[in-house]
């Protein structure tokens, strides 16, 4: 419907512009249930008074993020994620916060966390995976292409939207430590060797976590994981990447895994090769949506 689509540009742009200059405060919004709940505060559905947007409200507690001195690295966080513009990213429009309390208005994921989903399922089929790697890696050539890195693609931060395409839904790899895993070990499994000696780490590190995320979706549990983090720590300093004989897996997506966890950061697999490999050509849907 032309008119609908008009307005809703018209919306689209208002609620954009909005978000560049407003001061936004709570009476900007009907709050409505909550979605979930981290260590540093709650997130509900919401939806903009004037222009009828319904969005994420994230509460995070000023207390929280001082005991924890996150703030700087929120405000930083803040301030990269708003000026990212990506289907595969979710979207931060504005913050405001008040005397206890920051709010940061995020892009609405409809169809909810990814590492539930993971749960429920055990482990994706070959299809769904690859899609899901496929529109990680192109949101990650265009944070790398802005010099941000990081992005911490772990399960936890990742969510589905409406059309069930994926969104990195994280402002900074520490602000959301929060492990909403059962155990703490999961937190560890993303590292990459070089962080692990806590080292020098660059845009490879983005490869390496998108490797253990692969890994993670087909196996539905990451690689290196170990009852103690100790023994986590060696497996991953070692690479000790073993393939378990269930769920049966292809050769190419082993192959690709094992072009993406590699020591030596430099011989890891760009993310343009990535989107070449025989793996993601025979199985991502080119639309980065899987249908369910
Ligand atoms: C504060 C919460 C938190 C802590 C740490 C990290 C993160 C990022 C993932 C977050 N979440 C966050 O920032 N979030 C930003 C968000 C967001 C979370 C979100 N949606 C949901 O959380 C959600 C959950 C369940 C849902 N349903 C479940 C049942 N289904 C049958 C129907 C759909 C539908 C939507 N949209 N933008």
């Amino acid at each position: 419907m032309a008119i609908a689509t008009e307005s809703q540009a018209a919306q689209k742009a208002s609620t954009e512009a909005a978000s560049e200059k407003k001061r936004w405060t709570l009476n900007d919004f009907d709050i409505g249930k909550p979605l979930g709940r981290g260590k540093f505060g709650h997130v509900y559905i919401a939806r903009e008074k004037r222009s009828n947007h319904i969005v994420a409200l994230k509460v995070l507690f000023k207390s929280q993020l001082k005991q924890s001195q996150v703030e700087h690295q929120l405000r930083r966080e803040v301030e990269i994620q708003s000026h990212l513009r990506h289907p595969n990213i979710l979207r931060l429009y504005g913050y405001f916060y008040d005397q206890k309390r920051v709010y940061l208005i995020l892009e609405y994921a409809a169809k909810g966390e990814l590492y539930k989903e993971l749960q429920r399922c055990k482990h994706f089929s070959e299809r769904r995976a690859a899609t899901y790697v496929a529109s990680l890696a192109r949101a990650l050539i265009y944070c790398h292409g802005k010099h941000v890195i990081h992005r911490d693609i772990k399960p936890e931060n990742l969510l589905i939207g409406a059309q069930g395409e994926l969104k990195i839904a994280d402002f900074g790899w520490s602000v959301h430590t929060f492990n909403r895993r059962q155990t703490m070990c999961g937190t560890l499994d993303y590292l990459p060797p070089e962080m692990v000696e806590s080292a020098e780490h660059d845009a490879s590190v983005d490869i390496w976590s998108l490797g253990i995320l692969c890994y993670e979706f087909l196996y539905g549990v990451p690689p290196f994981e170990a009852k103690e983090h100790s023994d986590t720590y060696k497996r991953i300093l070692l690479v000790d990447l073993k393939f378990p004989p269930k769920p049966i897996v292809s050769a190419a997506a082993k192959d690709l895994i094992s072009q993406m966890l590699v020591r030596e950061t430099s011989k890891r697999m760009p993310l343009h090769k990535l989107l070449e490999h025989p793996w993601i050509i025979q199985n991502a849907d080119p639309s980065g949506v899987y249908r369910v």
